[in-house]
């Protein structure tokens, strides 16, 4: 088994006893009170620069632990105040040591939009998603089946929200166009290996349509590495550890932003 379908299958068995606790009816009920998603294409793909979408996460497959984050909704405020786009949450438990409750706390205490970083394989997570507030949902091409990522992708766009699809290679970063995503990440991380290669930005984004948001994720380390994709044509980045380890996370964000949307990329960016 790969690392991936570990993981997929441990999800798997969690969505399975979340769903004996709370009926897809709760969910629908509670998505039906909950307040109306963000909409995130034009703020993550616009001429103020590269924006930062700035992530909550306490430790990782490939890493192990990173950081205990006792209190993450200081740690989304800190990341608000520092001037990212959008924070992304952790929310697989076993291997991130995320939670839907992390999220919760989260979002009761900022107002940009939200993404519920997980793996989303059933229509009952995107659901989930919406009831708890979140205004983007992952979808991950190497974890779905085509016409079940076409499906997802359109069940998030249903509800409001928007799907941030991932992708790896050019052959993935085409099934999540052909699935009707409007933001693209791509993965630096390679899948099989875990090891981040920051190369793989400039490959895969060759593939996207010009009206697609083009998110770089993974291995962001300092303002010098947005400005590296900046060039490239990122319109966002997705920045977790870097940032989870900084003693002084509304600075770090503030410093990527700041790298992001200084004047002198204008001109250079494709
Ligand atoms: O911590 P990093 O290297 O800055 O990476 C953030 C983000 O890209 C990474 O957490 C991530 C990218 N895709 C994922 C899918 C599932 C879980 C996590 C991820």
């Amino acid at each position: 088994m790969t690392v991936l379908e570990d993981i997929v299958a441990g999800v798997r068995e969690d969505v399975a006893a979340r769903q004996e606790r709370v009926t897809l009816e709760d969910l629908k009920e509670r998505a039906g009170r909950a307040h109306p998603a963000i909409s995130c294409l034009g703020r993550l793909k616009n001429d103020d620069g590269v924006q930062v979408i700035a992530e909550i996460k306490r430790a990782s497959p490939s890493k192990g632990p990173l950081a205990p984050i006792p209190d993450p909704a200081a740690l989304g405020e800190a990341y608000e105040s520092g001037g990212a786009c959008a924070v992304s949450v952790l929310t697989e438990e076993r291997r991130f040591l995320g939670s839907l409750a992390d999220f919760d706390q989260v979002r009761a205490r900022i107002d940009i939009p939200m993404l519920r970083k997980d793996f989303v394989v059933t229509p009952y997570q995107v659901w989930e998603a919406r009831a708890h507030g979140a205004d983007l949902v992952l979808l991950i091409v190497a974890a779905l089946e085509q016409s079940v990522l076409t499906s997802l992708v359109e069940r998030v766009h249903s509800l409001g929200m928007t799907a941030l699809v991932e992708a790896h290679d050019q052959g993935e970063a085409q099934r999540a166009v052909d699935a009707g995503a409007h933001i693209v990440g791509i993965n630096a991380r390679n899948l099989h290996t875990l090891q981040v290669d920051r190369r793989t930005f400039e490959e895969v984004v060759r593939v996207l349509p010009e009206h697609v948001a083009k998110i770089a994720e993974s291995g962001v380390r300092d303002a010098r590495d947005v400005r590296d994709y900046a060039r490239s044509g990122a319109d966002a980045v997705l920045v977790g550890e870097s940032l989870v380890r900084s003693a002084d996370p509304r600075a770090a964000v503030a410093e990527l932003v700041a790298a992001g949307s200084h004047p002198s990329l204008r001109s250079t960016r494709p």
